[in-house]
C-alpha cells in the first residue's frame, strides 16, 4: 500500500469515527458519518498536485450559494472535479447570495455537502481553502461593486503565485501570462438572470466574450412568453456562444448512451416506430417533498421544474431521427424536428396532484397554494414513426420511490404460435437511476424437461458489466464540459421554445380555473390511483413499472399444477375451481414437492396441497384465466404453460408489486 493511500486511509478513519471536530479544519463532521467498514479505493486516495502550473486560471463565481442546488450538486462537483485534477487546484472559488454569512461559516456549510467518509481530509480542506463567500442582493449594483473588488484580488493573489510556480517576474510581458476563464454558474430560479448578468457586465465584471461562460439552470421562464421574454433580455447582455443552459439530465450516463443504443445498433432501428412500440413511458420519481425549497418550487410546480425540461429532453432523445452526425448541430437539428411535431398537451391528457402535507411546510407561505408535485402527461407526436403511440411523462415529489427510467413497451407478436399467443409483451427498460443500465422483458422458456414458458430480464446492469466504480455524476460532467468551452450538451434557445410550446397552454388552463386543484394523494405512494385510470384511457393497467399486471396474485408455478391436472384429465381451470393452489415461486426456485437435489419427490402434490386440503384464498389460486400482460389493457388468457410471474430481478431490484409496496 503506498504510503499516500496509507495516510489517506488513516486520515479517512480519523475523520469518520470523530462525530464532535476535525482537527485540520476545526470544523463539525457531519452527526451521520457511517464507519468505514471498507478499504478506499485506489482512486478515491488521490492527493491534489498543490503547486502545478495551469496554462489556464480559472474563477467560479456560484450565484444562490447558499441554495438546495449548489449544496446538492453545484459544490460537489466542482470539488470532484478538482480532486480528479479538472479543475485546477488554484481555481478561485466564490459563493455568492443573500444571506450574510461569513466564509467560515459558509466553509462549513460547503464542508457539509462534499463531505465523504472514504475521502481523505486533505483534499477537502484544500478545497475549502479555495472558497470565499461574498452576500449581497442579486440585483444591486453596490453589491457588485464589492464582488468585483473581491474577485480581482482573489485573481491577483492567484496570479501572482502562478508566477512564482512558473518562475515569471511580474514585469515579463503579456505573452508569458496564462489566459483566464471565469465561470459564472446561476444556481437561483431564471427570473434572477437578467438581473445578474446585467450587474456583472455594469459593473465591470463580466468584459471579456472569451474570459467569460454563464451557467443557466432550469427551468428557462415559467411558460412561452416568459421564456421569450428572457431570451431577449439576456440577448442584451450575453451572447449566445458564452450561455451555457444546462439540464444535468443531458448529462446523465444512460441519456448520453441513448443515440449510441439506438444508432450503433441495427437490432434497434427496425423495430422503433409505431408497428412495433405500443406505449412510451418517461418516468421521475423522488421520494424527497421539498426539501426545504418553497421558496422556488411552489412558483413552478413538478410540471415546469422537470417534465418540460428533463423529460421532454429524453423524449426528444427517444424518438428523434437519426442525426447526421454526433455534433451539437447536427443533434439539435433533429431533436427541433421531433419536437415540433409534438402536439401540446391537452387538459384531458393531464393528471396533476399535490401530496398531503405540502401545504403544511414551513417554506410554503401560499397556503391555498394549487401546485402540483405529482403530474403524469400523455403527449402524442404527429409524425409517420409515432403516429398513434402514447408517450406518457411521469413525474412526482414525495412518492415511493427514487426512480428515473424509460419504459419502452413492443406490441403483441402479429399472428404468434397459439401456445405463445399470450405470452407479455417484451419491454425494453432504460434505466436512468439508481442502479443504472438496460434490461429487456422477454419471454423465454425455463430450462428443463416440461415445457414452461417464463418472463426473464436481458440485462446489461452496468454494476455487474462495467467495472469502474461510481458513475461520475451528471453536474461534474457538465461543468467539465463549461470549462472545456464544449456546448454539445447544452439547451438551445429554440428547443427552449419548442419544449415551452407544449405545455404552456395547459399551465394557464391550470392557473386560470380556480376550481381545478390538484387531486390530493398520500407521501409514499405511487401518486393519485386517478393516473391510473389516464393509463387505462391508453391501454395500459397503470403507470409504472408494471412489474406485475395480473388481477390476481401473480402465478409462477403453473406446471405442477398443470402436469398434474393434465395426467387428470382435468384442465387448469377446472382444477383451480377444486382448489389446486399453484404456489408462488420465482424462477430458479424448487418447487414445494421437490427435494434439495430438485428431484420430484411424489408423483402428486405434497399433501396439503391435495385438492380440497387446502382451503381457497386469493393468494394460493390458480386463476381460470390466469394472469393479465405486463403492458396492461384487458386480461390475457395464458395457455397453461405460460407463467405470468414477474421477470427474475437482478440484485438491487425490488421485487415487490407496486400494488404489494403500496
Ligand atoms: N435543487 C435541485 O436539485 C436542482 C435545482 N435546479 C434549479 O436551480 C435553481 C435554484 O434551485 P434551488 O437551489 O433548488 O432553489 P433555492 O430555493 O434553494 O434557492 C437558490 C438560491 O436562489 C435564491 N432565491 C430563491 N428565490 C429567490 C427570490 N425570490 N428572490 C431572490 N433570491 C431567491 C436563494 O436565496 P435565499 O436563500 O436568500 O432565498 C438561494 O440563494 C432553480 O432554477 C432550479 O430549477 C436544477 C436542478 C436541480
Ligand atoms: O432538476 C431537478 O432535479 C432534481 C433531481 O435531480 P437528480 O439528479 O437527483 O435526479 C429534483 O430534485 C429537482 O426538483 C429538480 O429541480
Amino acid at each position: 500500500m503506498s504510503a499516500v493511500r496509507k495516510a489517506s486511509e488513516a486520515t479517512a478513519k480519523k475523520v469518520a469515527t470523530d462525530t464532535d471536530s476535525d482537527e485540520e479544519t476545526g470544523l463539525r463532521v457531519p452527526p451521520k458519518v457511517m464507519p468505514l467498514l471498507v478499504p478506499i479505493p485506489e482512486q478515491l486516495t488521490k492527493l491534489p498536485s498543490f503547486g502545478a502550473v495551469h496554462d489556464e486560471l480559472t474563477t467560479v463565481i456560484v450565484f444562490g450559494a447558499d441554495g438546495n442546488l449548489a449544496r446538492r450538486k453545484t459544490f460537489p462537483a466542482l470539488f470532484n472535479l478538482m480532486y480528479k485534477d479538472h479543475l485546477a487546484d488554484d481555481a478561485v472559488i466564490i459563493g455568492y447570495a443573500r444571506a450574510p454569512l461569513s466564509t467560515t461559516a459558509f466553509r462549513e456549510m460547503v464542508y457539509r455537502s462534499i463531505y465523504a467518509p472514504t475521502v481523505a481530509n486533505q483534499p477537502r480542506t484544500h478545497f475549502l481553502n479555495q472558497v470565499t463567500y461574498e452576500h449581497g442582493e442579486f440585483n444591486e449594483p453596490a453589491s457588485f461593486a464589492a464582488l468585483r473588488e473581491a474577485l480581482e484580488a482573489r485573481e491577483a493573489q492567484q496570479l501572482a503565485d502562478w508566477r512564482v510556480r512558473a518562475g515569471i517576474d511580474a514585469d515579463a510581458p503579456a505573452v508569458q501570462q496564462p489566459s483566464r476563464v471565469r465561470l459564472y454558474y446561476m444556481a437561483v430560479p431564471s427570473f434572477l438572470y437578467y438581473g445578474i448578468c446585467l450587474n456583472l457586465k455594469d459593473s465591470g465584471i463580466a468584459t471579456h466574450k472569451k474570459v467569460d461562460r454563464f451557467v443557466l439552470e432550469k427551468p428557462f421562464g415559467r411558460d412561452s412568453t416568459t421564456c421569450n421574454e428572457l431570451l431577449a433580455q439576456l440577448a442584451l447582455v450575453l451572447s449566445e456562444d458564452v450561455s451555457y443552459r444546462i439540464d444535468h439530465y443531458l448529462g446523465k450516463e444512460l441519456i448520453m448512451n441513448l443515440l449510441v443504443l439506438r444508432f450503433a445498433n441495427i437490432c434497434f432501428e427496425a423495430i422503433w416506430n409505431h408497428h412495433h412500440i405500443a406505449s412510451v413511458q418517461v418516468i421521475f420519481k423522488e421520494k424527497v417533498g421539498l426539501d426545504g425549497r418553497g421558496g422556488y418550487f411552489d412558483q413552478y410546480g413538478v410540471i415546469r421544474d422537470v417534465m418540460q425540461n428533463h423529460l421532454t429532453q429524453i423524449l426528444a432523445l427517444v424518438t428523434m431521427e437519426q442525426p447526421l452526425s454526433l455534433s451539437a448541430g447536427h443533434i439539435l437539428q433533429e431533436k427541433i424536428k421531433v419536437l415540433s411535431s409534438v402536439r401540446p398537451l391537452a387538459r384531458k391528457d393531464l393528471v396533476i396532484g399535490q401530496y398531503a402535507g405540502y401545504l403544511d411546510e414551513e417554506s410554503i407561505s401560499n397556503k391555498q397554494s394549487r401546485t402540483e408535485t405529482f403530474a403524469v402527461a400523455v403527449l402524442h407526436i404527429n409524425n409517420p414513426r409515432w403516429a398513434g403511440v402514447p408517450f406518457v411523462l411521469k413525474a412526482g415529489k414525495a412518492l415511493n420511490e427514487n426512480r428515473a427510467e424509460v419504459r419502452i413497451r413492443f406490441k403483441n407478436v402479429p399472428g404468434a404460435i397459439p401456445e405463445l399467443s399470450a405470452c407479455p409483451e417484451n419491454e425494453l427498460i432504460i434505466r436512468v437511476q439508481p442502479n443504472e443500465g438496460i434490461y429487456w422483458k422477454i419471454s423465454n422458456k425455463v430450462p428443463g424437461l416440461h415445457f414452461e414458458v417464463a418472463p426473464m430480464r436481458m440485462d446489461l446492469t452496468y454494476q455487474s458489466k462495467y467495472d469502474q466504480g461510481e458513475l461520475p455524476e451528471a453536474y461534474e460532467r457538465l461543468i467539465l464540459h463549461v470549462l472545456n468551452a464544449d456546448k454539445s450538451h447544452f439547451v438551445h434557445a429554440d428547443e427552449l421554445k419548442l419544449s415551452w410550446h407544449i405545455f404552456s397552454a395547459v399551465l394557464h388552463e391550470l392557473e386560470a380555473a380556480e376550481d381545478d386543484r390538484p387531486v390530493p394523494y398520500m407521501r409514499g405512494t405511487r401518486g393519485p390511483a386517478l393516473a391510473d385510470e389516464l393509463a387505462q384511457r391508453y391501454g395500459m393497467r397503470k403507470f409504472g413499472s408494471q412489474r406485475f399486471e395480473s388481477n390476481t396474485a401473480p402465478v409462477a408455478n403453473v406446471p405442477a399444477v398443470d402436469r398434474w391436472a393434465t395426467r387428470k384429465g382435468v384442465g387448469v381451470a377446472a382444477a383451480a375451481a377444486n382448489g389446486v393452489a399453484g404456489t408462488h415461486r420465482r424462477s430458479g426456485e424448487r418447487r414445494s414437492s421437490e427435494g434439495a437435489d430438485g428431484a420430484q419427490r411424489n408423483d402428486a402434490p405434497p399433501r396439503n396441497e391435495w385438492p380440497g386440503a387446502l382451503p381457497l384464498s386469493s393468494t394460493n389460486l390458480v386463476p381460470p384465466v390466469a394472469a393479465t400482460s405486463w403492458a396492461g389493457g384487458s386480461p390475457v388468457a395464458m395457455p397453461r404453460n405460460v407463467s405470468s410471474s414477474s421477470c427474475d430481478e437482478p440484485p438491487g431490484f425490488s421485487t415487490q408489486s407496486e400494488s404489494t409496496r403500496r
